[in-house]
C-alpha cells in the first residue's frame, strides 16, 4: 500500500448535532451530539488509513485543545507530524436534520504566528520525498494569505510528487493557479471559481476542460445525491449513487476524494476507471448514512457498490446539454 501525507492547515472539532427539524430562534432538542476531531485533510487520512494505506497527517494544530486530535491519531494509526502553534483549533457546528438537510457553521480558525508557514514548510521539506502523494485539504486560518496554498502546491510539485487539492474560495483560486494534479470541488465551489452558476454538464465540462488544459489532470466534481462528474486522463465519467437514508452528509466529499485517490494508487491491472469511480461513489454514499467518514467494511458495502451506476460520457453527442 502507498504512503500518503495529508496537510490540514485549519483543523476543526466538528460538533455534530442531530435533530428532527431545526427551528431557528427557538430552543431545539437534539437526538444525538458528538464532538469529533476533523478537518478535510484529517478526514481524508482516516479513510485512507481504513483502506490500508500508511498515512502521515500534518499541518498546523492549536496546542490548547490538541488532545482529541492526538487521540484520533493514535486510534486511527495516523503518523502525527503536525506543527503545534499557540491557541485553540476551531469548533465547526454541523446541524443534521432528519430530512437530510445539513447546516454548517464553520469557524474562521486560529490566528497563526508570523513564522507558522515557514515552520510548516521546514517540517514538510524532508517528509514530501518519503510519500507517494500529498493531499492539501480545507480552508486556511483567518490570517494566512491564500497565496500560501499556491506556495505549498508548488513546493510539492517541485519535489516531483503528485498533489491533490480540496479547498474553496480564494484559497482555491490561488491553489488552482499553481496547478495541482487533482482537485475535488463540489458544484458550488467550482461555480464560485468560475464566477457563474454551472447548471449543465456542458458548462461543467467546459470549466473542467480549461483546468485540464492548464495541467490539472483530474477534475472530480461532486454533485451531492446526484453523484460525480469525473474528468480524468482516461476520459469523462458520470456516477450515480444508490438512494440511501441520509443521516449526515458531513465528510462525504472527503470520503469521495479518499476513495478516488485509493483507486489511483491501485496496481496497474486493477486500475479500471469505471470500477474506481464506482468504489469511491459507493463509499461516499455509505458515509452519508451516519456521522463521520465512509466505512468500506460496512456489512452491506458490496450491495451499495453493485447499485452504484457509472456511465462513460463520450463528448461527441449532446449529453453535454443535459442538466446535472
Ligand atoms: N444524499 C446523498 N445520497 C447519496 N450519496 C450522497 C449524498 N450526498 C452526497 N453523496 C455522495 O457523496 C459525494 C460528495 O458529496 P458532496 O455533498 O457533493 O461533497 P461535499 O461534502 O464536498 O460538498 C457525492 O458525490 C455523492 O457520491
Ligand atoms: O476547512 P473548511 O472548508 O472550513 O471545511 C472543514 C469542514 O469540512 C469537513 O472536513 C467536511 O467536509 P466535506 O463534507 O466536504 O467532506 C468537516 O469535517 C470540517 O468541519
Amino acid at each position: 500500500m502507498a504512503r500518503i501525507m495529508t496537510i490540514t492547515l485549519n483543523p476543526a472539532l466538528d460538533l455534530n448535532a442531530d435533530l428532527q427539524t431545526l427551528t431557528p430562534g427557538q430552543v431545539n432538542r437534539t437526538t444525538a451530539t458528538s464532538l469529533d476531531a476533523a478537518g478535510k485533510g484529517l478526514n481524508v487520512a482516516r479513510v485512507l488509513a481504513r483502506l490500508g494505506h500508511r498515512v502521515t497527517v500534518t499541518g498546523l494544530l492549536g496546542e490548547d485543545n490538541a488532545a482529541p486530535f492526538e487521540r484520533l491519531f493514535a486510534d486511527a494509526g495516523l503518523d502525527d507530524s503536525f506543527v503545534r502553534i499557540p491557541g485553540e483549533n476551531r469548533i465547526n457546528i454541523k446541524i443534521a436534520e432528519q430530512g437530510g438537510r445539513v447546516t454548517d457553521l464553520n469557524g474562521a480558525g486560529f490566528q497563526i504566528p508570523a513564522d507558522a508557514l515557514k515552520c510548516l514548510e521546514f517540517r514538510l521539506a524532508p517528509l514530501i520525498p518519503e510519500h507517494d502523494v500529498i493531499v492539501i485539504g480545507g480552508s486556511l486560518p483567518a490570517n494566512m494569505p491564500p497565496s500560501a496554498v499556491a506556495e505549498l502546491v508548488t513546493m510539492v510539485r517541485q519535489a516531483g510528487k503528485p498533489v491533490w487539492l480540496d479547498t474553496s474560495g480564494e484559497a482555491l483560486v490561488h491553489g488552482l493557479a499553481a496547478t495541482p494534479d487533482a482537485i475535488k470541488p463540489n458544484l458550488e465551489e467550482l461555480s464560485a471559481w468560475a464566477g457563474r452558476a454551472l447548471t449543465s454538464r456542458r458548462e461543467v465540462a467546459d470549466v473542467a476542460a480549461r483546468l485540464q488544459a492548464q495541467g490539472i489532470t483530474q477534475v472530480i466534481v461532486s454533485l451531492g445525491p446526484d453523484g460525480v462528474l469525473w474528468f480524468g486522463p482516461e476520459g469523462r465519467y458520470r456516477s450515480l449513487p444508490p438512494p440511501v437514508s441520509v443521516l449526515s452528509t458531513v465528510c462525504a466529499g472527503d470520503t469521495l476524494l479518499a476513495g478516488m485517490l485509493h483507486g489511483q494508487l491501485l496496481p496497474g491491472e486493477q486500475r479500471n476507471p469505471t470500477q474506481r469511480l464506482q468504489f469511491a461513489t459507493a463509499l461516499s454514499a455509505e458515509c452519508v448514512r451516519h456521522a463521520g467518514v465512509g466505512d468500506p467494511a460496512a456489512p452491506d458495502f458490496t450491495t451499495l457498490l453493485d447499485n452504484t451506476r457509472v456511465y462513460p460520457w463520450p463528448g461527441d453527442n449532446n449529453h453535454g446539454e443535459m442538466p446535472l
